[in-house]
């Protein structure tokens, strides 16, 4: 059962807290199916980016009736968040995680999914993975936000760590800052493996919809100063994820249970 939780939020934040790990996979395969048909019906595709980490586990739901059959796969175009600069079959690539546990098992198009280039350097695949971008808003899969310019993706589907990073975006780094790239890279990621690519904040806060999906008690007290009263002045990651359109936390009863 979801529940939403009123508090103090603005009023393009939402807080839904569902009962379980399997209730939050129930409704993040719901949330992320409507926006597809929306998008779908409104221009004709939708794009969505994905994130490594546990989120992917939660997107299995989209993998099983009814949205194997229901959801328009073809007109998904696909992209990442961040990578870890390894080969796409390494245990810690993010490309290799969504492959298995979700994009093998649905008829999206091979072409729409924009993998980030593993034969390349970290600056290489930041630099490649910002050319692919900007191709896509010349030609039209992407638009450019009206308000900041930067790409404007419909979806973006977020984790956070126990220290509140997104993407790969670590609390008290100076890529936090970045305001001019798109995409941009890390040598020195505190959670291996140390280099990594990743989209920058303008980015993510140009996006129509972002959903920041936690689950069990591994983020208890991140979640706590993202999103509770607790006093704690330092600004987490995650609380610089203020998009132009509309963010949902989706939380477990777990992750939720210092709220
Ligand atoms: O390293 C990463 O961590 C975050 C959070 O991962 P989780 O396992 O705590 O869910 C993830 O969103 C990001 O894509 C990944 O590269």
């Amino acid at each position: 059962m979801a529940e939403t939780v009123p508090a103090t939020v603005p009023a393009k934040r939402k807080v839904e807290v569902l009962g379980s790990e399997e209730e939050l996979a129930a409704a993040l395969a719901k949330y992320v199916a409507d926006l597809s048909d929306k998008f779908v019906r409104e221009k004709g595709l939708f794009t969505v980016v994905l994130s490594g980490g546990y989120l992917i586990d939660l997107l299995r739901k989209l993998a099983e009736p009814p949205y194997v059959e229901s959801v328009e796969w073809s007109k998904w175009h696909v992209f990442w968040l961040d990578e870890r600069v390894v080969p796409k079959t390494h245990p810690d690539s993010n490309y290799k995680l969504a492959c298995d546990g979700l994009l093998s098992k649905v008829p999206v198009v091979p072409e729409n999914v924009y993998a980030i280039n593993d034969t390349l350097s970290a600056e290489g695949a930041a630099d490649d993975y910002e050319a692919c971008l900007r191709y896509l808003v010349e030609s039209g899969v992407l638009a450019p936000s009206a308000a900041s310019k930067f790409p404007k993706f419909d979806l973006m589907l977020l984790g956070m760590g126990p220290d509140g990073h997104v993407a790969s975006l670590f609390p008290g780094h100076p890529l936090l800052e970045e305001k001019e790239r798109w995409v941009t890279f890390i040598k020195d990621s505190p959670k291996p493996p140390p280099q990594r690519i990743t989209f920058t904040f303008p980015v993510i806060n140009s996006s129509e919809y972002i959903a920041l999906v936690v689950a069990g008690t591994g983020e208890v007290d991140a979640v706590h100063t993202a999103l509770g009263n607790s006093g704690d002045a330092k600004k987490l990651p995650a609380q610089m994820v203020t998009p132009e359109g509309e963010l949902t936390w989706f939380l477990d009863k777990d992750a939720a249970s210092k709220l």
